[in-house]
């Protein structure tokens, strides 16, 4: 099902508003992240979608109907959220089949579309287990498979995985993408985890204090992020960020000097910071001080000082010593400038959603 927000915003006192003006539309069938820190109002806008909660202003739309009146039944969505809540004292098949039986559907049929579901989230050797006895990525199969029972609209996963451990996260994530692309359920998915969104998602929403900030793929929000927050936020290591006037007349040969005028901040992903000069995508080159280099496999990184600014690049070839000087290259691709508000004015492709 697509959902459309058209100009909602919600307050839950009347007086601070959490979520302003939004408007997006998640397509039909796909995996939509929504990913944010803490309090920027993630869990509020599935809240929205589902319908327990109703927008200040604006409506909601899933296709062309609008449902901003609807509640969350009338809305046929199926929820999961971290801790899994599922009915303790009722077998793995019976948490399934629960859903149907409220929608009092037939015994035959409840028990077979269950055990369909059991094994399309690969707990069908657990059927007569109580949850007690699952661990906790079983819990949550379990849990989706419930979610699943009603066929709902939409599927809606509120930190799902954030209870497990790291390797059955990665597990987990890779099987909610598959039995996404199986059953072909439009699917939002809340995470404050850029790995986990960005590993699963068609498309990813950046919140930040209640504002999209940006809502694209995961390569797009990579390498054309819209503003300062999204360059920061995605991405590992961390872009480096400078601010423009440590750069002296460094940039002036590169920059039209009216962008260099209006530039606050300088972000250059590690990347895109070389010891050595790769044909003609050198940008510009800097001179710095090797602060601290290692070496560790195949990686070389050294984080260098450039006018008093902290710089890290992962792409070093040669062997360095700390306090020797450094000429590093800027490669284009993986440099940024902003503006005073945040806003990427040079560099990636303009004009990109
Ligand atoms: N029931 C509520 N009443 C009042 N304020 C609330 C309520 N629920 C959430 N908030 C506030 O709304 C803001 C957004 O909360 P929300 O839970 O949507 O954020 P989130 O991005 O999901 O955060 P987290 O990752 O920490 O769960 C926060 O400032 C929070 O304190």
């Amino acid at each position: 099902m697509e959902v459309t927000f058209k100009d909602v915003s919600l307050s839950y006192d009347g007086t601070r508003e959490i979520l302003h003006h939004l408007n997006f539309t998640i397509p039909e069938g796909t995996l939509v992240s929504i990913l944010g820190p803490s309090g920027c109002g993630k869990s509020t806008t599935l809240m929205l979608i589902s319908g327990l909660l109703a927008p200040t202003q604006g409506k909601i739309f899933f296709g062309d109907q609008d449902v901003t009146k609807q509640d969350a039944l009338a809305r046929k969505v199926g929820m999961v959220f971290q801790n899994y809540a599922l009915y303790p004292h009722l077998t793995v098949l019976e948490n399934i089949m629960f859903p149907l039986k409220m929608a009092k559907i037939k015994k035959e049929e409840r028990r077979e579309k269950a055990l369909k579901l059991a094994k399309l989230v690969h707990v069908d050797d657990q059927l007569d287990k109580k949850p007690g006895a699952l661990s906790g990525g079983q819990q949550q199969r379990v849990a989706i498979a419930r979610a699943l029972a009603k066929e709902p609209s939409l599927l809606l996963l509120d930190e799902p995985l954030s209870n497990l451990d790291a390797r059955l996260r990665i597990e987990m994530r890779q099987e909610i993408r598959r039995i996404q692309q199986e059953t072909g359920v439009t699917t939002i998915f809340v995470t404050h985890d850029q790995d986990e969104a960005l590993h699963i998602s068609d498309h990813i929403m950046v919140l930040n204090l209640g504002d999209i900030q940006q809502f694209s793929s995961a390569e797009t929000l990579y390498d054309n992020p819209s503003n300062l927050f999204v360059a920061k936020f995605i991405g590992e290591p961390v872009i480096n960020t400078v601010p423009i006037t440590a750069f002296g007349h460094d940039l002036d040969a590169a920059v039209p000097a009216e962008i260099l005028a209006k530039t606050a901040t300088v972000g250059i992903r590690p990347e895109a910071l070389q010891d050595h000069p790769i044909d003609a995508n050198t940008f510009a080159t800097i001179t710095t001080k090797v602060k601290a280099y290692e070496k560790y496999g195949r990686e070389k990184n050294a984080l260098v000082d450039y006018n008093g600014q902290e710089l890290l690049s992962t792409e070093i070839q040669g062997r360095l010593e700390n306090h020797q000087d450094l000429t590093l290259y800027l490669q284009k691709s993986g440099l940024y400038l902003f503006d005073e508000a945040g806003e990427r004015i040079f560099g990636g492709e303009q004009d990109v959603e």
